[in-house]
């Protein structure tokens, strides 16, 4: 007869190798929206392992488990902002740990932070924006508008609170120094997913980039660098194959249009990108890319050459965007906003 708590601790869970999930899981041209749902949380088991978090952090397999199922119930479901997201986002950041060679770049500590941000980064998500919010005089606006951030500062507090909570807590192995650096890490890298910050931080990130003079030993060039690979990770469904990008514009603009729907509902006007009646969405998704997209991928591709895949791909697809355009202006009525479905 073994003692009830040995057999608790003898049921340790056998973690698959990462080439259970494809043979090229590891490389850029790999989209991981083609992992069922149901194999998500076990694939991130797989990444944990594969990076070799788990004995570097001394991780209890039991607490990852507890700790990946409590996140992945955290996420609500919006057409978008969804665990198949946060799962996207964080395959992606195992795309850079693996293929950029990050370490040479920052520490240990700083890429398990990032991992595990982009796990959590838009954690209980309504698919709806920060101006929304304010808008709309939400529970969460009345707590974080005065600082900014609305939906970033709510993403942190759930991932604290998860990480607070008994059996889930990743880090609990960590010295109390170390435990206290990932929590800081952390609160930066998720508060610099707002797009506001990011428009404010991109100039700087180009700059180090293009310098070439980025210096591990200095703070401030490893936050710009852990910002600009947070928001490569976020935008990484546009440096996928076509298809992948048609679907996530589908899956966008039911959110935009949704919450422009709302928005008409309460008396106010939609930005065109969120109304139904006026949105073009291939001239949108070309200024999207044009605006934000593409330079975050440029300017990977300046810091790593390894990460030129990602950029070219970027590029392939606003070449599918103008031709869609084209298209429509032929074809179409460019007044009539195209459905979704038609994309
Ligand atoms: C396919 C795709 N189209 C988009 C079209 C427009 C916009 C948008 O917000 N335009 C506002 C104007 C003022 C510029 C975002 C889009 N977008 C994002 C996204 C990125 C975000 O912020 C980071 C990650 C920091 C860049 C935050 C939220 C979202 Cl939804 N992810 N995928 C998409
Ligand atoms: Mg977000
Ligand atoms: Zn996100």
């Amino acid at each position: 007869q073994v003692p009830t708590e040995e057999v608790h601790t003898m049921a340790s869970i056998t973690i698959p190798s990462v080439e259970t999930f494809g043979p090229n899981f590891d490389s850029f041209d790999f989209a991981p929206r083609t992992i069922s749902e149901s194999q998500t949380v076990m694939s991130c088991l797989s990444m944990f392992e594969d990076l070799g978090f788990i004995s570097r952090w001394r991780i209890k397999s039991e607490t990852l488990v507890r700790f990946l199922l409590m996140v992945k119930k955290g996420y609500r479901n919006p057409p978008y902002h969804n665990w198949m997201h946060a799962y996207a986002v964080t395959h992606f950041c195992y795309l850079l740990i693996k293929n950029l060679h990050l370490h040479n770049y920052l520490e240990d500590i700083e890429l398990l932070a990032l991992f595990v941000s982009c796990l959590c980064h838009d954690i209980d998500h309504r698919g709806t924006t920060n101006s929304f919010q304010v808008q709309s005089q939400s529970v969460l606006a009345a707590l974080y508008s005065s600082e900014g951030s609305v939906m970033e500062r709510h993403h942190l507090a759930q991932s604290m609170c998860i990480l607070n909570t008994e059996g889930s807590n990743l880090f609990e192995n960590l010295s109390s120094k170390e435990y206290q650096t990932v929590l800081d890490l952390m609160r930066e890298i998720i508060l610099a997913t707002d797009l506001a910050h990011h428009l404010r931080t991109v100039k700087e990130q180009e700059e180090l980039a293009q310098s070439g003079a980025y210096d591990k030993s200095n703070a401030r060039d490893k936050q710009v660098l852990l910002c600009l690979l947070m928001t490569a990770c976020d935008l990484s469904d546009q440096t996928k194959n076509w298809n992948n990008t048609k679907y996530i514009a589908a899956l966008v603009y039911q959110e935009f249009f949704s919450q422009g729907d709302l928005e008409k509902a309460l008396g106010k006007n939609p930005l065109e990108m969120m109304d139904r009646e006026r949105a073009c969405i291939p001239e949108l998704q070309i200024s999207f890319l044009d605006n934000i997209a593409a330079p975050v991928y440029k300017i990977l591709a300046t810091f790593f050459p390894e990460a030129e895949t990602p950029m070219r791909n970027v590029e392939e697809n606003r070449k599918h965007w103008v031709h869609i355009g084209q298209l429509l202006k032929r074809h179409g009525n460019p007044a009539q906003a195209m459905s979704v479905e038609q994309i």
